[in-house]
């Protein structure tokens, strides 16, 4: 059987090596009709399956998204079979992709069942110029299986290709920085979209942070667990969102936070300025342009007028004063024309966040008690992280950072310093720093921050004594008033008596 088999299959190959040797000198009608024979005595006895899928599609050549899914995976999951290789840098990314070259066959394995790749490209048929290129540029990759699998490589095959290559494309892309352009420039000559980017390339890390390691490894574990949970999320129906509130003094690792957590998560940053967004209106657009795999960051919240606890209160009695001025069925227009504090729930909540998955938003602010507790409350912001002075462990970070040490002779008198002076990462940072000519004597650069540190404390003790001294005179004042007060009462009372 295997014989008849193997004769059978090299009789149709020397037909159509011959097939392929004269087809030039063939008329046309007869070159058709036998090319239609070979395929149909092809398909009676092949049983494997074909399908194409073209680089380029439709009317205006629109590059085709599986096949770019198609050029990812296959450079992640099947290159390293492919002895001929291509790279290439995209416009997405700056790292070079390595993939299959043409002419080139890879096999895969899905579900037990396997799967040939092959990249090809279509020959020129004619030697037209073409707007979109030439047709050297038409390439396909050609999936072949056995017929028994078409419909899990139909239903599940291309999906699975589709999603892992998007997936890949996203974690090799250049991350990028956006930044919300005012609003009135949004229709100009230039661009239409509220934002505007640069190359995200931050150089924080976790490891490069500083602060008390147990609460890091709570953070990344928390963003793990965010990461991996597309399906809980879908099972408990909410949003694949989460979100962080990030508060302490000025300098504390605030931004620095933020940029860490991005790389770590490989995720795009979209640094919103909520003073330049006028309306809810306008917010919402601005949400609906961002991505998933992306933070959505909002820094100095207390800062962003109107927002806040009190000045929310003026504001409100202040619209109760202008509703009452305006004619029926106008108030609610108006509430869409400026940026309220329900406006920005709405937009954290879920409401906005249904278009798309796998977003972090990120408030940070000075002053956790300026803020209206509706904003901040679990649930919105799920998770608060508080960024404090710099701790003696959080020193030995900065230490190892800077400096490359783990541990000196002078690292105990550090200690003691830290546990009587709050000074945040920002200011010993600074002082692990000196002039280019000294920066690598560790020894100098310890006792330049046991310095920077000694003054901090003395500028501490210095305003502490001020503040009692004033304590002691606004005491002294309200005695010496008080007095005043009740010997005035006392001469009153001895006048009103006499009379
Ligand atoms: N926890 C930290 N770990 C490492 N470096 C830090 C830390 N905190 C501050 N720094 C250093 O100080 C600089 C300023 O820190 P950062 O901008 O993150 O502070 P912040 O809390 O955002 O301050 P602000 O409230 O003023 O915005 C950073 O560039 C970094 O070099
Ligand atoms: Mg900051």
């Amino acid at each position: 059987m295997a014989e008849s088999w193997a004769g059978l299959g090299s009789a149709i190959a020397s037909f159509l090596f011959l097939y392929a040797m004269v087809k030039d000198h063939i008329p046309f009608q007869l070159r058709d009709y036998l090319a239609t024979f070979s395929r149909k005595v092809l398909s009676f006895i092949n049983p494997y399956d074909q399908i194409t899928i073209n680089e380029y599609h439709g009317e205006y050549m629109h590059r085709d998204e599986l096949y770019a899914a198609a050029q990812v995976y296959l450079s992640d999951s099947c290159s390293f079979r492919a002895r001929k290789l291509k790279a290439e840098v995209g416009q997405e990314s700056d790292k070079p992709l390595v993939t299959i070259d043409d002419y080139e066959e890879v096999t895969d394995t899905f579900r037990g069942v396997r799967i040939w790749w092959y990249a090809c490209m279509r020959l020129p048929n004619s030697k037209t110029i073409s707007f979109y290129g030439s047709d050297e540029d038409r390439k396909y990759y050609r999936l072949t299986f056995h017929k028994r699998n078409r419909k899990l490589v139909e239903g599940e095959y291309l999906n699975h290709i589709l999603r892992e290559g998007r997936d890949m494309k996203i974690r090799r892309r250049q991350r990028k920085l956006f930044t919300n352009s005012p609003s009135r420039n949004w229709y100009g000559y230039r661009s239409s979209s509220s934002w505007s980017h640069v190359a995200f390339e931050h150089p924080a890390t976790f490891e490069t942070l500083a602060m008390d390691p147990e609460k890091k490894r709570e953070i990344i574990d928390d963003l793990v667990t965010f990461r991996e949970g597309k399906e809980y999320y879908k099972k408990i129906g909410k949003a694949w969102k989460r979100g962080y509130l990030l508060y302490g003094p000025p300098g504390t690792g605030k931004s620095s936070m933020i940029a860490a957590i991005a790389n770590f998560m490989e995720y795009d940053v979209y640094d919103l300025e909520l003073t330049t967004v006028k309306t809810n209106t306008e917010l919402r657009k601005i949400f609906i342009e961002t991505t998933g795999k992306s933070i959505i960051v909002i820094e100095d919240i207390d800062c962003s007028v109107d927002l806040t606890g009190n000045r929310k209160e003026k504001k409100k009695e202040k619209a109760d004063e202008d509703k009452e001025k305006k004619p029926p069925g106008m108030e609610e227009k108006d509430e869409n024309s400026k940026l309220t504090l329900s406006g920005l729930l709405n937009f954290i909540d879920g409401l906005w966040s249904a278009c798309g998955g796998e977003r972090i938003v990120i408030f940070t602010t000075n002053h956790l008690e300026k803020l209206d507790p509706a904003l901040i409350r679990r649930g919105r912001m799920d998770v608060h992280i508080e960024m404090s002075y710099c701790s003696f462990e959080a020193f030995k970070v900065l230490a190892k950072n800077y400096l490359g040490v783990a541990k000196h002779d002078l690292f105990d008198t550090i200690q003691t310093l830290l546990s009587e002076v709050y000074i945040s990462p920002a200011d010993v940072a600074e002082g692990l720093m000196l002039k280019k000519s000294r920066n690598k004597d560790v020894s100098a650069c310890l006792e330049n921050l046991i310095r920077v540190i000694e003054a901090a404390k003395e500028e501490a003790k210095r305003k502490a004594q001020e503040e009692l001294a004033a304590k002691e005179k606004e005491k002294e004042e309200s005695t010496v008033e008080n007095k005043a007060t009740d010997i005035e009462d006392n001469n009153s009372k001895k006048e009103l008596a006499s009379e």
